[in-house]
């Protein structure tokens, strides 16, 4: 195996495994293309300046499709391969394995048919190449990659946007930096108006890597030359330009063979007047030999760069399947693992939410904190313990009969009545921090990178951490009730004695300092007693509310958020393990935008891999 041969053939091998997975150089699916760091020669020039028949030339066959309008109508990637002398000339398509074609008039049909195939008849166009290759003693190993001609109109039939997509299609190869440009130009029209020019100059303004190719220098006008563009005065560029001369259209009507034309062309220039000087650098069968050279010697240049993007892209490739996951058990018990996998996960996340380290637990803190004592603080006891309404419920109590010493019932209906209002708060608060609970599942599940991929999985566990939450707010909310209740089931008894101490010691006080009056008897069902009994109540509900503010939140932790932590998917458990494997497997149905991404990485991930063996293999040889 010769240098050339393994580099420019290794090459052959990357691009024809790219495009069979799918790999154009399109880059449409975010995922990188290794086609775009391979190089390659893209023949671009406008209708009808002489492409196809520089190509014939170049592969000394007769066999690209011809005709009036866009012919080329897809990207035809043609690889040329040499063979040993005397072996037969074959092509093969990479559409149409191991069927070879030594009739080079059905090898234009198949192209034919097969632009049909994609693009129907409706002569629209298609970046999807079709990759020919040519094996023949009389090429030289190279690849090339034919364009629709740039065009100027649309004819009838065609979109009105046929020119700028061709346009964009053209660009969208030449304009990466690893494509030689080969550059066809007539030479019966002025340089400054060629469509390839024109493009080349835009993506590669120093002419670095355009190959300017001069046909039809026989159609030239009398006493004119081309030798301005040839010699590069006119468009420099980094290569010297190469003219050629192929076959006229009444040659091709004729049916003039190609080896024939070949000779013709030679001819032409060893007794040119204009160009016999330059005859070793014209000529089609130079300007195979010089880009097979110019090919290789690029390719070669370029190969440590290709290593390193392939490695490069092996690692991202191999860290996005990581992410994405690798591909799903089929038997029940180790898709049942997996799945409690998952679970655990998810579990150890929504518990690191409760107890630190990711946002969230403080909310519950806030209710507790701000919420509830601030609830508590806007309960309307000034209205329930107003003067008129003590009034009416101490006298609603007394009945026909005041009381004598105290208003017992009275002060029994006023604190009831008060604690009655503590339900409202309570009640909140199961409800706020069971909406917390809920929104940090919500969270806990999004943020559980192996749930992903399975969008079942992720709704059953949200179903099933759900009604748990639903039970434990249940549950609750009749402990909060409870406490509620407890109050006013039993009131403090100390708390009326002290009072009663108090105000006992407060009055002999009082007797002893100055004469007994009138008043005290006047004031026993005046004002003065309403008031007192208002401000007694108020400061009871007061010392029952600092307890409340204390005894909530501990029920609320104790039936929610610690059973949360302890038991959110405990039902969901003990259901898995009497589930079957087709519902397992439901389960683990995969996101169909994440199994085609994981498919697409996978493919390419073998791409890279197969290239990177091929060019270790190829670097080796050499
Ligand atoms: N005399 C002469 N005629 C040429 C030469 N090169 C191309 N032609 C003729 O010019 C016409 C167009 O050539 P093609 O090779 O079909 O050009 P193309 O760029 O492939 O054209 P489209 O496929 O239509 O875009 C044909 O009739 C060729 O015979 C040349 O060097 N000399």
């Amino acid at each position: 195996m010769t240098t050339m041969d393994s580099l420019i053939g290794l090459v052959n091998r990357i691009q024809r495994a790219c495009t069979a997975l799918g790999d154009h150089g399109g880059g449409n699916n975010a995922i990188s293309s290794l086609w775009g760091a391979l190089p390659t020669v893209a023949v671009v020039g406008g209708q009808s300046s002489g492409k196809s028949s520089v190509l014939e030339s170049i592969v000394g066959r007769d066999f690209l499709p011809r005709g009036s309008g866009i012919v080329t109508r897809r990207p035809l990637v043609l690889q040329l391969h040499k063979t040993e002398n005397g072996t037969e000339e074959y092509a093969e398509f990479l559409h149409l394995t191991n069927k070879k074609f030594t009739d080079f008039s059905l090898v234009r049909k198949e192209i034919e048919d097969e632009t049909d195939r994609i693009t129907g008849k409706s002569k629209q166009i298609s970046p999807v190449p079709i990759h020919l290759s040519i094996f023949s003693p009389n090429v030289v190993n190279l690849t090339l990659v034919d364009l629709p001609g740039l065009t100027k109109v649309a004819v009838e039939g065609q979109p009105e946007t046929i020119v700028e997509d061709i346009e964009d299609m053209v660009r969208s190869y030449v304009a990466k930096p690893n494509c030689l440009i080969l550059a066809i130009s007539p030479a019966n029209q002025d340089i400054a108006t060629s469509d390839a020019i024109k493009l080349a100059r835009e993506v590669d303004p120093k002419g670095d890597r355009t190959f300017g190719v001069l046909t039809k220098l026989d159609l030239m006008d009398n006493g004119t030359n081309a030798l301005d563009v040839i010699q590069g005065r006119s468009y420099r560029l980094k290569y010297p330009w190469i003219g050629v001369v192929n076959r006229s259209q009444a040659d091709i009507n004729k049916s003039v063979d190609m080896m024939v034309a070949r000779r013709k062309e030679r001819e032409y220039f060893e007794t040119s007047p204009d160009y016999g000087h330059l005859v070793n650098r014209m000529g089609s069968e130079y300007l195979a030999k010089s880009l097979s050279e110019l090919l290789e010697s690029v390719i070669r240049a370029r190969i440590p760069n290709i290593i390193s993007s392939i490695t490069k892209n092996i690692e991202e490739l191999e860290r996005e399947l990581d992410r994405l996951g690798r591909p799903v058990a089929i038997d029940a018990g180790a898709r049942l693992y997996t799945i409690l996998g998952m679970c655990r996960a998810f579990e150890k996340i929504f518990k690191e939410h409760l107890d630190g380290g990711r946002p969230g637990g403080a909310q519950i803190y806030g209710i507790f904190d701000n919420k509830l004592p601030a609830a508590i603080k806007n309960l309307p006891f000034d209205r329930h313990l107003s003067l008129q309404s003590v009034k009416r419920i101490v006298s609603e109590s007394d009945g026909y009969q005041p009381h004598l010493i105290a208003p017992e019932l009275g002060y029994r209906r006023l604190i009831e009545g008060s604690l009655n209002h503590f339900r409202g708060p309570a009640e909140a608060s199961v409800n706020a921090v069971h909406f917390v609970l809920k929104d940090l599942v919500r969270k806990s599940i999004t943020e559980t990178e192996e749930l992903k991929r399975f969008p079942s999985l992720q709704t059953e566990i949200a179903a099933a951490a759900n009604s748990s939450l639903e039970k434990f707010r249940d549950e609750s909310m009749k402990s909060v009730l409870r406490l509620v209740d407890m109050e006013a089931s039993y009131l403090t008894v100390d708390f009326f004695r002290n009072l009663h101490v108090t105000e006992t010691q407060g009055s002999q006080a009082a007797s002893l300092s100055s004469p007994p009056t009138t008043t005290a008897t006047t004031d026993q069902h005046g004002e003065g007693e309403f008031r007192k009994i208002a401000s007694n109540v108020a400061a009871y509900i007061n010392m029952v509310s600092d307890t409340l503010v204390g005894t909530i939140p501990k029920a609320v932790v104790h039936c929610q958020v610690r059973q949360a932590k302890l038991a959110l998917l405990n039902y969901f458990y003990a259901q898995m393990s009497q589930s079957q494997g087709k519902h397992l497997g439901h389960l683990l149905d995969e996101n169909p935008v994440m199994l085609d991404r994981r498919l697409q990485c996978a493919k390419r991930l073998e791409l890279y891999k197969k290239a990177r063996d091929e060019i270790d293999a190829a670097v080796w040889f050499r």
